[in-house]
């Protein structure tokens, strides 16, 4: 009798198997949320630009997105019309309290990029609502600022109510039906539903020209600063507690201050009437070539208050990065910023 064949499981040997390397899981980037706000549109072009696979995780307010473990952030810093956006500063002042608020297992996060958005709102509201119905308009406190000339000429009655999105305050129109109520929103954000949405008015903003400018920030440990598009502006930021320390701090190294954003102090920390932290914008210049470097990376906190400093450098978890080591992400380290020149490590770090 011949031999039985050999029972075929229909596998193939292990060693002819196709070996399928699990993918990488996709690095998480928070934004603002959700679909729609501007937030997002500045969270497509840093996940472009960093050319790694990206998920965007919407957030529900600009505190939220720095609270979250995602190793990207991004974040909108200042406006045209309205200047800094106090939230984000908030958030990237907040480790000089004594206590970080950020969780101690997530690493803090260091900025890696700008972006500027050309800012055009659209106020709307739900299908059939006129604009002389309009009883209350919600957006983001910016974009409510940016269009104050607009809604003292057309709706003067109209209550201003801020909401913690653009794009939210438009899925909001939808949960009051029978409210005669409007929002201020990106063209994204009105597109994406203008199906069930009126457009009342293109271009609520004060002036044509209206930009916002958004940072990248990173929890991951070396990431090399991300190339900008346009290829210049070396710029730093720096936060202290003393704003002469600036003068004092970057003077001699041929810095040059070109913003501040001004946030009050908790007031019990300083013996002053008007206590204040102070984030300033540097542009740092490359001393042998005489010239502005590429890159935006937030730069040194001085710490008036050495146990915080301490508190903030603690060791933090580091997470495996994706990108290769850069020399700039060292702690206390500018690349045009000789160790001499450092002052001592509990009164300064990067953020
Ligand atoms: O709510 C949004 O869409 C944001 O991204 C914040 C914002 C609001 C208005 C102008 C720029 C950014």
């Amino acid at each position: 009798m011949p031999p039985a064949p050999e029972f075929d499981a229909g596998v193939e040997p292990s060693a002819k198997r196709a070996r399928l390397e699990p993918a990488a899981p996709a690095l998480q980037l928070a934004y603002l949320g959700p679909e729609g706000t501007y937030g997002e549109q500045a969270a497509r072009r840093f996940a472009h630009r960093l050319g790694v696979d990206v998920a965007l995780v919407p957030c529900k307010s600009i505190a939220s997105i720095y609270a979250h473990p995602a190793p990207f952030l991004c974040m909108p810093l200042e406006n045209t019309l309205q200047g800094t956006v106090l939230e984000t500063v908030d958030c990237l002042l907040s480790p000089l309290a004594t206590k970080p608020r950020t969780p101690a297992a997530y690493r803090r996060p260091l900025a890696i990029a700008d972006t500027v958005l050309r800012i055009d709102h659209q106020l709307v509201a739900r299908r059939g609502v006129t604009l002389e119905q309009v009883e209350w308009v919600r957006s983001h406190e910016q974009a409510l600022g940016q269009s104050r000339a607009f809604l003292d000429a057309y709706l003067p009655a109209a209550r201003r109510v801020p909401w913690p999105s653009t794009a939210g305050a438009v899925a909001s129109l939808f949960d009051a039906p029978n409210e005669p109520g409007a929002a201020l929103c990106s063209s994204a954000a009105y597109e994406k539903d203008r199906w069930r949405l009126e457009l009342l008015y293109s271009g609520t903003q004060a002036v044509k020209d209206n930009f916002t400018r958004f940072i990248l920030l990173t929890r991951l440990p070396d990431v090399p600063v991300v190339p900008q598009p346009h290829g210049y502006g070396f710029t730093s930021l720096f936060a202290c507690a003393d704003p002469r320390a600036l003068v004092s701090s970057h003077a001699q190294r041929s810095n040059i201050v070109v913003a501040t954003h001004q946030r009050p102090a908790p007031a019990n920390t300083a013996p002053e009437p008007f206590p204040r932290w102070v984030l300033a914008e540097v542009y740092e210049r490359d001393p042998e070539q005489q010239d502005i470097g590429g890159t935006l990376w937030l730069g040194t906190f001085e710490m008036e208050n050495p146990r915080a400093a301490d508190a903030v450098n603690a060791s933090q978890p580091q997470a495996p990065s994706p990108f290769a080591p850069s020399p700039f992400h060292s702690p206390f380290q500018s690349p045009y910023q000789s160790p001499a020149q450092t002052p001592t490590a509990s009164h300064f770090y990067r953020i």
